[in-house]
């Protein structure tokens, strides 16, 4: 049966899902990565495509931006049969540890969002990465020879908020970098019995509206996207 929001069938989607927040992104994973994609949805601009790499099927599902969407998306893309998800897209630094363009493979999110609060009632709880999509990034990062940096991240609502004041503080308590949307899809993926993680690229300095200059950002995003891919593949393989 076809979704409210992820008009597709699930035959059309893949076990092994990249979430990007931006379609844009979403057609270059599928055109630059996937043999044979073919788009089944573009249903609110949330394009998925599904194709294979290295002989492994695949979809690439669009999320939007904020947890509203990508947690309607995430819930939508089980119920298509989805078993993993991994977001691929792009984050504030927090620190200046994080450099232009670097990997951020995220163990767990700090939830500062409305809807994981919605879902969980105002429950304490840590959303945090199945531990075989961050093994097996890690994995492939190291093989890339990349550069990455694997811990807390935090998940907010309001970009424009974030100061880099914000930011310190909260990189006193271990935060890295932040992003939108990786607390839900955590939650999601535990309260519905799948595997989630999170992959980001530094576009920026939290508080600081100068983004990297576009080709740097393309590399980081190659970069990450290559490393999602490969991590997809270990798994698959029972190689992590
Ligand atoms: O580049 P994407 O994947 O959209 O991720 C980040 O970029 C958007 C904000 O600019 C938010 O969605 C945030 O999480
Ligand atoms: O949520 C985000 C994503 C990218 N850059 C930011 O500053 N915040």
């Amino acid at each position: 049966m076809s979704q409210i929001h992820v008009r597709a069938q699930p035959q059309d989607v893949a076990p092994f899902v990249l979430l990007p927040g931006d379609p844009g992104r979403a057609r270059w994973i599928a055109e630059t990565y996937l043999d044979d994609p073919a788009l089944y949805t573009e249903h609110r601009g949330l394009l998925g495509f599904t194709g294979t790499y290295q002989g492994i099927r695949v979809s690439v599902q669009t999320t939007g931006m904020g947890c509203p969407s990508a947690s309607i998306v995430a819930e939508e893309l089980v119920r298509l049969g989805a078993t993993h998800l991994l977001r691929v897209g792009t984050c504030g630094a927090a620190t200046p540890t994080l450099k232009a363009a670097e990997l951020v493979i995220a163990q767990a999110a700090v939830p500062n969002d409305g809807t994981t609060r919605q879902y969980l009632g105002g429950a304490p709880y840590a959303p945090t990465a199945s531990y075989a999509l961050v093994e097996a990034s890690v994995k492939a990062a190291r093989a890339h020879g990349l550069r990455h940096h694997v811990g807390l991240i935090m998940t907010e609502d309001a970009f424009y908020a974030s100061s880099p004041e914000h930011a310190r503080k909260w990189a006193g308590y271990g935060v890295l970098a932040f992003e939108m949307e990786a607390s839900a899809l955590f939650l999601v993926a535990a309260m519905r019995g799948v595997q989630a993680g999170c992959l980001v690229t530094v576009s920026n300095d939290i508080g600081d509206p100068q983004l990297v200059p576009d080709e740097v950002l393309a590399r980081g995003v190659d970069e990450m996207v290559r490393t999602a891919l490969d991590a997809f593949v270990l798994i698959a393989r029972g190689e992590r």
